[in-house]
């Protein structure tokens, strides 16, 4: 009995010992995996995309000594908040000038990093498996520039055509190429007829002929009119009234996608308590009501863990969960300060009748109001009414319009616009294009055309391509915006059409799929329902 007690204890000592050994290895093994790590954190540089600023103005006389110097315009500090746009910049510091649009890539910039941030801090939760996903780009700028990269590089080489090349001698057209301007105001253009479907040509027209004009003074724009611009700069005040009216209006025109999402949310969620088959039936409603399956995926996973960790307990509390998290794909963070260029491009394109042409009407009124001197240039030089319909809103809205002959080639309209544009000093100049197809190869390469002559005329320009998209079309819209993005590279997004469709979570899903800022949102045919995206609106208005 003596020697068993004697073993056992040698034995419990040579374990102690055995185990202490462990212990120290395990311990000096763990502080230099500390250390390591110490080191690879110091070393590592920090992942910080610059956000994208727009170029100052860059000298048109680099371009060519045979074109006419630029005006220095003097009105640089010009820029005024548009009194109906500019309920909260009124408390904050004055708007820059054409800041709206690196507004935008901002927030989204930010909107972003504070989504990794979150989805970061959230994965060292142990119990929290719903984390949302870090919102991934559909395609960073790298990816966005390389599949147009070889055609590219060839339409590089080849240059534009000759006669693109060559200076416009004057830059309106002449007979039958009006510059239009009017101040009174004009009935509203009708919507046009069907010709959507107008096949695109093939072939682009490779001569352009700018035809020459005689330089009119800028007779149209009258005095009268450009000191009302003027002592509109100076005020600057908002209008609280018209902004309310232009969120009710917003809130109605978006009934359908609210009776879609909300509405159907509420129904299925009447008297229950979450389990779930609630939550597929919630995934189904997001799903149908346009939001994509990456996002609705990102919504859902994030309320699941919620409803795992007893966070939400009953439905109501469920809803306002996933409110909240669609406020968050759509929220907007606090604008970075901006430069800016004169004039500044905007190169507008999209497929056919998604509202390129109404947009940019709108557009025009809404630069106008808050005293940008805004020029038109009719692109569209394929559907047989297209310049005529932009004509109509020139004139609707008070802008100088530059167009040639049906057919002839929009890079050279382009051209002329900013040549225009530039010895008229005009603040904007927003280009139309005809609609085409995201698949055709060869209309994409008329429209790397156009954004070549335009580069080459004023470098930096176009400052903005903004995709117009039907939002009536959902998921489409996605994946055109990803085509046209491989084409050109957009800056910035617009969704018309929000007021007839119930397909409005077609925006969250954008938002969240795209890197691409939603810019502006249509919400009717009249000249003032198009205005900037606004989240937190938009997200109270489809809840
Ligand atoms: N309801 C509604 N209709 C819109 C909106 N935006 C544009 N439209 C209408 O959509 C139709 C097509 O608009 P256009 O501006 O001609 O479209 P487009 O893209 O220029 O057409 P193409 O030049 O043929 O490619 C017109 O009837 C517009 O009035 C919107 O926000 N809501």
């Amino acid at each position: 009995m003596g020697l068993f007690n004697r073993k056992k204890k040698d034995k419990e000592a040579k374990d102690l010992a055995q185990k202490a050994v462990q212990e120290m290895a395990e311990l000096t093994a763990a502080e230099s995996a500390e250390e390591q790590t110490a080191k690879a954190a110091d070393k590592s540089p920090e992942v910080d995309q610059p956000a994208k600023y727009i170029e100052n103005k860059p000298k048109a006389s680099e371009d060519s000594t045979e074109t006419p110097e630029p005006v220095q315009k003097t009105g640089a500090d010009s820029k005024e908040p548009d009194k109906q746009a500019e309920k909260d910049d009124k408390e904050t510091q004055p708007e820059k000038k054409m800041g709206f649009f690196a507004k935008r890539r901002a927030q989204k910039k930010a909107r972003q990093e504070k989504a990794q941030a979150g989805a970061q801090s959230q994965g060292q939760e142990k119990d929290s498996p719903a984390q949302p996903e870090p919102e991934t780009p559909a395609k960073s700028d790298q990816a966005r520039q390389e599949p147009c990269e070889q055609a590219k590089e060839a339409s590089d080489q080849a240059g534009p055509s000759p006669d693109q090349d060559k200076p416009v001698s004057e830059p309106l057209a002449e007979q039958g190429e009006t510059e239009a301007v009017r101040e009174k105001q004009k009935p509203e253009p009708k919507a046009r007829p069907a010709e959507k479907a107008d096949p695109q040509p093939e072939e682009p027209p490779s001569e352009p002929e700018p035809e020459a004009e005689p330089d009119e003074p800028e007779k149209a724009v009258s005095p009268g009119t450009q000191e009302q611009a003027g002592e509109k700069r100076q005020e600057a005040p908002s209008e609280p009234g018209k902004e309310q009216g232009f969120f009710s209006r917003l809130s109605s025109r978006l009934g359908k996608t609210r009776d879609k999402i909300s509405g159907s949310i509420d129904k299925i969620t009447l008297g229950r308590k979450i389990d779930e088959e609630l939550l597929d039936e919630l995934e189904e409603v997001l799903i149908t009501a346009d939001m994509g399956m990456p996002t609705t995926m990102k919504l859902m996973d994030n309320l699941r863990g919620k409803v795992r960790r007893s966070e939400l307990t009953d439905v109501e509390a469920l809803k306002k969960a996933l409110a909240k998290g669609i406020e968050g794909i759509l929220s907007t963070p606090e604008p970075a300060p901006e430069r800016d260029n004169n004039p500044h491009v905007i190169l507008v394109i999209g497929v056919n009748g998604v509202g390129k042409t109404t947009s940019i009407g709108k557009l025009a009124h809404y630069f106008t109001k808050q005293g940008k001197k805004v020029l038109l240039a009719a692109g569209d030089t394929f559907r047989a009414a297209a310049a005529e319909q932009l004509e109509v809103w020139a004139e609707r809205t008070g802008c100088p319009i530059v167009r040639q002959r049906h057919g002839a080639d929009p890079s050279a309209v382009a051209y002329d616009a900013l040549e225009a544009a530039l010895s008229r000093e005009r603040d904007l100049v927003l280009i139309d294009t005809a609609g085409r197809l995201h698949t055709k190869v060869n209309l994409m390469d008329e429209l790397r055309k156009i954004h070549r002559v335009i580069q080459k005329r004023l470098p930096g320009a176009p400052h903005e391509v903004l995709l117009v998209l039907d939002a009536t079309t959902g998921q489409n819209a996605l994946s055109q915006a990803k085509l046209f993005n491989q084409a050109v590279p957009l800056t910035g997004l617009v969704l018309t059409k929000l007021d007839g469709t119930a397909k409005g979570g077609i925006v969250v899903s954008i938002s969240s799929e795209m890197q691409t800022p939603v810019c502006f949102v249509g919400i009717g045919e009249g000249i003032d329902d198009l205005r900037p995206f606004e989240p937190a609106d938009f997200a109270k208005a489809i809840f």
